[in-house]
């Protein structure tokens, strides 16, 4: 039977607890919102084929959980993503202040070469924003990144941010394309993809310092 996908990438996404990231993925995956925040224990995925530039791209994006409690599970999957979307709440400062630290966790845990993209997410709460777009574009300016204002609830942004991101790294990883054509079943559950990642005993890069 022919494939139905050519390409499968490994796409993550990281911020604080409540920014939006499981609602983001749902959105952009299921088509809808769900107002209620259950907050994702650990890490979870979902998957959706694009089409870019005619190559069918498969993209698993894992769902980590923002809350602390759980970084140091969700930081051994870092390694494994070919791009990482870095969230936070345009209502909440906090948040995007702390995407300091999540670029840093980044810088210490992911592939040198993995594609980032920044995403200030509830851009339809704006009586309650307190982070300006100026603010969010400068801070991706500094770091080298795309910038886009997403809204989960009123679908603003949310293809165009992961079609960006899956196209940036689609083309970072063009070189070694073959290493990606997977033959994975789309039917393999969640825990057959963790034992998986068990599984693989992922070469360290000397470089690095991370000790996930
Ligand atoms: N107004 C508005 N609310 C949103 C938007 N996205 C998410 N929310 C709400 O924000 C809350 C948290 O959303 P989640 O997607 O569960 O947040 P999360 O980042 O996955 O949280 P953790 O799993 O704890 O890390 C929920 O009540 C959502 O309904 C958005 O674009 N606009």
């Amino acid at each position: 039977m022919a494939k139905e996908y050519d390409v499968l990438l490994r796409l993550m996404l990281l911020g604080d607890s409540g920014v939006g990231k499981t609602c983001l993925l749902w959105r952009f995956t299921d088509g809808d919102f769900h107002p209620s925040h259950i907050s994702t224990i650990g890490i979870d995925f979902k998957m959706k084929t694009l089409d870019i530039d005619g190559t069918r791209v498969r993209v698993q994006i894992w769902d980590t959980a923002g809350q602390e409690r759980y970084q140091t599970v969700t930081k051994q999957y870092y390694r494994r993503a070919q791009g990482i979307l870095l969230v936070y709440d345009v209502t909440n400062e906090h948040s995007f202040q702390h995407i300091v630290k999540w670029a840093s966790d980044v810088d210490e845990c992911a592939p040198e070469q993995v594609m980032r993209i920044l995403v200030g997410n509830k851009c339809d709460e704006e009586e309650r924003r307190r982070v300006t777009t100026e603010q969010g574009d400068k801070l991706a300016k500094s770091y080298g990144m795309d910038f886009f204002e997403t809204s989960a609830f009123s679908n603003h942004n949310i293809k165009e941010s992961f079609s960006r991101l899956t196209e940036m790294a689609l083309h970072a990883n063009r070189k070694k394309l073959d290493g990606l054509w997977l033959s994975i079943n789309d039917d393999l559950s969640t825990e057959d993809l963790l034992q998986e990642e068990a599984d693989q005993k992922v070469e360290e890069n000397p470089e690095r310092t991370c000790v996930c």
